[in-house]
């Protein structure tokens, strides 16, 4: 079978990837770098913090980057770097804010995809401050393609997070209050509304209001959220629509999630997608 990039008239597409590299876990970097890769792009990734684990484990160790991230990004501008998408996750300081802003003035024509990664159900990460959730509420504003949980949707509109539940008519709000602050396009995710289904939403100027639907699996693991993310680009990169690529994501995620299970100890091993590349590579095809 001959994939997309095997035609002649092939073009390989370049995505940045802003997000932490984290040692230990199934998250950031650690997830883009190969989804995307196994999608056929030229993954370039941009370090916001280094970790020793996700956070989701008790004990962990951070390095934040920011204050390298003006000359490596100089750098990329001096030898001539071309970008594609920029896609932008875990972030480490407000400051990194600003860089991402100036990174999408640096290449005007490319994709702005931004996974406000900040919070779940209702609370805020442990190294997140007050001032870089504000700032990410201000990423969220320029993107092409958003990617808010419910807990980052209600926090970057200023609204109270009332539980994972809420019903069809908020959820169209929320997403139609994102546009009108800037978000072009937005995937609202991890929905329910008490039927055993996790919903997510896409609604944009690219897309007529859109939901899928997967059976709610009886555990969480982290990294799913980045999983999801990542996939969705990596569907959108491979000439996917919004709708197609938001229920490939999904129903590799919960495919991941259900391989995760087999493994001894899995709620700590965090979501393991490699055995799945394939379906991502499939895309091409
Ligand atoms: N328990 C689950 N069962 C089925 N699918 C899930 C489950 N948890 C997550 N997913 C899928 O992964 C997506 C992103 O996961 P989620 O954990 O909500 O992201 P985040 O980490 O950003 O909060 C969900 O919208 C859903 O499609
Ligand atoms: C270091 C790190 N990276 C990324 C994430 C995002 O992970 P998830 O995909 O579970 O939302 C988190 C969430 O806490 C994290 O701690």
């Amino acid at each position: 079978m001959t994939n997309l990039y095997e035609r002649e008239d092939a073009y390989i597409p370049r995505v940045a990837a802003i997000h932490d590299l984290c040692g230990y876990g199934k998250c950031s970097l650690g997830v883009a770098i190969p989804v995307l890769s196994a999608a056929g792009c030229d993954v370039c990734p941009v370090p916001t913090g280094l970790f020793s684990s996700h956070t989701a484990f008790p004990g962990w160790y951070m390095h934040d980057t920011t204050d390298i991230l003006g000359d490596y990004l100089a750098a990329w501008a001096g030898i001539g770097v071309e970008l594609d998408a920029v896609y932008s996750g875990f972030l480490g300081a407000p400051e990194q804010v600003d860089i991402i802003k100036q990174v999408w003035e640096t290449y005007p024509k490319a994709l702005r995809v931004v996974d406000p990664v900040m919070a779940d159900h209702g609370k805020v990460y442990p190294t997140y401050t007050p001032q870089l959730v504000e700032a990410m509420g201000t990423l969220a504003n320029g993107a092409d393609i958003l990617t808010p949980n419910l807990t980052e949707a209600a926090i970057i509109l200023g609204r109270e997070w009332q539980g994972a539940d809420v019903d069809e008519p908020t959820v169209r709000e929320m997403i139609l209050e994102l546009r009108e602050r800037g978000a072009k396009n937005v995937v609202l995710k991890g929905i329910e509304h008490g039927d055993g289904l996790i919903h997510n939403y896409v609604w944009g100027d690219a897309i007529d209001f859109t939901e899928t639907t997967n059976a709610k699996l009886p555990y969480m693991l982290h990294g799913t959220g980045d999983v999801f993310a990542s996939t969705l680009l990596a569907a959108v990169m491979a000439g996917r629509d919004l709708a197609e690529a938001t229920a490939f994501a999904a129903d590799f995620t919960a495919d991941a999630m259900l391989i995760s299970a087999k493994q001894p100890n899995f709620e700590d091993r965090g979501v393991s997608f490699e055995p799945l590349l394939g379906k991502v590579t499939a895309l091409l095809g």
